[in-house]
């Protein structure tokens, strides 16, 4: 078994005509929690749409725990949150989670415990129609909890959220990663990277860098995570001119 859960290499994926990921190549340690960072638009969904094996990829091969990106036997093997939650809207967030459990042959017990997780008591019995967006989106999240996973991929966790919320679910993040899971999170938000074992930084569909948030501040002589994205940049820019 290797140390990976995900290897990726030379990814090439079209959307709508154009290359939005052009021949990218990571990989993400098994049991820690990766970020994976960038702007808006750089292409961080399509690489988590790649892993999870719902991307029709045009180059380049994407292994998950040791099998190729999309085979069956990976379904029951990794929980995917996407950023637009698709949950029925006239189901109460317990019914929702049930019906999800069912599918994914996950033990009923699974439900009350991801409620918990993602601190939704208060709204077990609410219909999902009804929730907030912050509500929405821990939802969401259960679902991708039920079954425990060994990787977790989620697409933008924390949009939405507010500080005590956010906080909260990066301490879950922590806790399932100290039981092994292995955790991929998107977000652009530069402050959430600092939480990370390891970063993947995008921009305009190619990873710009990668290493923890330690090793990036002292590779860019940059204090903080956001001064050493910047600093990568220029320096990319400036290679290229
Ligand atoms: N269904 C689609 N058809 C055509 N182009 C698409 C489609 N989805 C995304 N794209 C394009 O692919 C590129 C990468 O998009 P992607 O959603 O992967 O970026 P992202 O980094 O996840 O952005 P965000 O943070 O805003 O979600 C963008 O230029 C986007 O416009």
């Amino acid at each position: 078994m290797t140390n990976s859960a995900v290897t990726v290499g030379g990814l090439v994926v079209r959307r709508g005509g154009r290359e939005v990921v052009h021949d990218v190549s990571f990989a993400v340690p098994r049991g820690q929690v990766t970020g994976l960072l960038g702007p808006s638009g750089c292409g961080k969904t399509t690489v988590l749409r790649s892993i999870v094996g719902v991307q029709i990829v045009a180059g380049g091969q994407v292994h998950v725990l040791g099998r190729p990106a999309g085979s069956p036997e990976l379904r029951r093997k990794i929980g995917y949150a996407t950023q637009n939650p698709a949950i029925y809207a006239d189901l109460t967030v317990a019914e929702a989670l049930r019906y999800f459990a069912a599918i994914l042959r996950a033990p009923k017990s699974d439900v009350d415990r991801v409620i918990a997780e993602v601190d939704l008591g208060a709204e077990a019995g609410s219909l999902v129609g009804n929730l907030s967006g912050g509500e929405l989106s821990r939802a969401n999240l259960a679902i991708a909890l039920l079954g425990t996973p060994e990787l977790l991929v989620l697409d933008e966790p924390t949009v939405g959220l507010d500080p005590v919320l956010r906080d909260s679910l990066w301490e879950l993040f922590r806790t399932l990663a100290a039981r092994g899971t292995t955790l991929l999170v998107s977000s652009h938000v530069m402050d959430e990277a600092a939480r990370c074992d390891q970063l993947l930084l995008m921009r305009e569909g190619r990873v710009l860098a990668t290493g923890s948030p330690s090793a990036l501040r002292e590779r860019t002589g940059s204090a903080d995570l956001e001064q050493a994205f910047l600093r990568l940049i220029r320096d990319k820019e400036a290679a290229h001119s």
